[in-house]
């Protein structure tokens, strides 16, 4: 990743993720503006979806969802960039799968239930956050305070490097310090409605003070974009009453999505501006 990162700007702006539908490929520093209070991320990211390593041979172009596969872009160099990061890809999606069954078991359900509703394999994303020097702004941090869109986000940081934060309940910023050999598991916006409010969305950011560069690997595990969400009945009880109307996961992350990339972009022409264009 580190070698990814280092091409020359040029390069990497010829993968820009602007320049397809689906938001794959190289994303620029400032590119994202996540909390409307901010004044862009300053993280730049590498962002794939699904892809086996050795194409199957009878590969019809479908999806496991049966939706049409969307394709990665890759660079050209490093070599074995793709190589590692599809297999990385494959191994915290493994994780992943487990997750979706032990909370299904948590939540009194059968240890299969959401297996159907995830055919839509996650996005995953590489993310560089240069050390920020000079005087302390809240609005310009490597990624604004958030919390995440979809249900559980598998989150690797690099050790020996402070830059996560987390909200607890008494609205204080508290370190998650990295752990060596382990991985941040962030719940999300979905699974927090799914769970009606049991298990919470954490509200996160990150900041590089640490004088050196930041990696980190975040996937995004979601449902397919028709299902529905609602509190669980499991969750729901007269004591706690359902806390969330019903909505469309695909509708409610595009909408976040979207929102995230509007306030603040680079063209894929290399140019700063807003969505006016200016
Ligand atoms: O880099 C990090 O530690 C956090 C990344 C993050 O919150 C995100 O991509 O949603
Ligand atoms: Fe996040």
């Amino acid at each position: 990743m580190k070698a990814f990162f280092a091409l020359p700007t040029e390069t990497k702006m010829k993968l820009h993720h602007r320049k397809g539908p689906h938001y794959r490929g190289y994303e620029p520093l400032l590119d994202s503006n996540i909390d409307p209070a901010n004044r862009g991320d300053l993280y730049e990211g590498f962002v794939i979806g699904k892809e086996d390593l050795v194409p199957k041979e009878d590969e019809d172009n479908k999806a496991d969802d049966d939706t049409t596969v969307i394709k990665n872009l890759w660079p050209s160099e490093p070599a074995e960039f793709r190589e590692a990061f599809v297999n990385y890809y494959h191994a915290a999606f493994g994780v992943a799968k487990d997750l979706y069954r032990l909370f299904a078991l948590a939540l009194d359900l059968p240890e299969t239930y959401f297996d159907d509703k995830f055919k839509r394999c996650p996005i995953m994303r590489g993310l560089h956050y240069p050390p920020q020097t000079g005087p302390e702004d809240d609005r310009i941090i490597g990624i604004g305070a958030h919390s995440d869109f979809e249900c559980f986000t598998i989150l690797w940081q690099e050790p020996g490097i402070q830059a996560l934060q987390i909200l607890n309940s008494e609205k204080k910023w508290i370190n998650a310090t990295p752990i060596p050999g382990t991985l941040v598991i962030n719940i999300g916006d979905l699974l927090s409605r799914w769970t009606n409010g049991i298990f919470r969305s954490a509200v996160h950011r990150a900041i590089n003070r640490s004088g050196i560069r930041r990696y980190s690997i975040p996937l995004f595990n979601g449902t397919d974009p028709h299902v529905e969400v609602e509190p669980l009945p499991t969750c729901v009880s007269a004591e706690r009453p359902a806390k969330y109307e019903i909505i469309n996961s695909g509708e409610y992350v595009r909408k976040r999505v979207q929102e995230m990339y509007q306030g603040s972009f680079t063209s894929p022409n290399g140019t700063t501006g807003n969505d006016d264009g200016q």
